[in-house]
């Protein structure tokens, strides 16, 4: 699946959201994606993520587990191990920090993949993956359907993307005028620091 039919699945379900928003990081955009469109719908969602399935195959090998951070990250991490045939489980938060929780294990010598939805500033793909790394098994790269950061965010390990976008995220005390003028809304779950 072309990056451009990526963007097309997000236009398509209504999830590609222009405004001003406060990202999970704290920065302000005037776009949003708002993943949680695309997964509501079962038959793009597997669309999307046998796709990122097929990525991570080629770009890792086999894979015993996925492992995504709540609660963005449940649903695309659970269908992209449908699709690779392997296991899903997800990190939650618990007073703040994301731990395994709810009986998960990862074995000794799983071969693992982070998923994830949308990698903006890497941020919670980089606190999910210390949290990975607290448990045995071998951590061979982390992957994402979206990677807002153009390819810079830095998350420690070999990170693919079904598509690369380069959106303007802006300080809140640097905010353009034109996005000054519009209220701004939070649609993540995460508090900012
Ligand atoms: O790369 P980052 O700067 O960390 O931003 C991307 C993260 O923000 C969103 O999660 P959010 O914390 O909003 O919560 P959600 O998963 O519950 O939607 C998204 O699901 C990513 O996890
Ligand atoms: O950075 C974020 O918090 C973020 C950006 C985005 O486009 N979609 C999303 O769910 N989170
Ligand atoms: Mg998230």
């Amino acid at each position: 699946m072309s990056g451009d039919a990526i963007l097309e699945e997000f236009r398509s379900a209504g999830a590609l959201l222009e405004g001003h928003f406060i990202l999970s990081s704290g920065l302000r955009s005037p776009m949003f994606l708002q993943k949680m469109r695309i997964f509501e719908d079962p038959v793009r969602t597997e669309r999307v993520c046998s796709a990122l399935g097929a990525l991570i195959r080629e770009s890792f090998g086999a894979v015993d587990m996925v492992i995504s951070p709540a609660i963005g990250g449940i649903i695309p991490g659970y269908e992209t191990a449908r699709a690779l045939g392997c296991k899903a489980v997800f990190v939650e938060r618990e007073d703040g920090e994301f731990q395994l929780r709810r009986g998960f294990e990862i074995p000794q010598g799983a071969r693992v993949v982070m998923v994830e939805d949308i990698v903006t500033t890497g941020l919670s793909s980089r606190e999910c993956i210390a949290t990975i790394r607290k448990h045995p098994g071998t951590l061979l790269g982390a992957a994402c359907i979206v990677d807002r950061s153009n390819g810079k965010a830095d998350v420690g390990v070999p990170l693919v993307s079904l598509t690369k976008l380069d959106v303007p995220a802006y300080p809140a005390d640097q905010l353009p005028p034109e996005l000054a003028a519009i209220p701004a809304v939070k649609p993540g779950s995460r508090v900012p620091a």
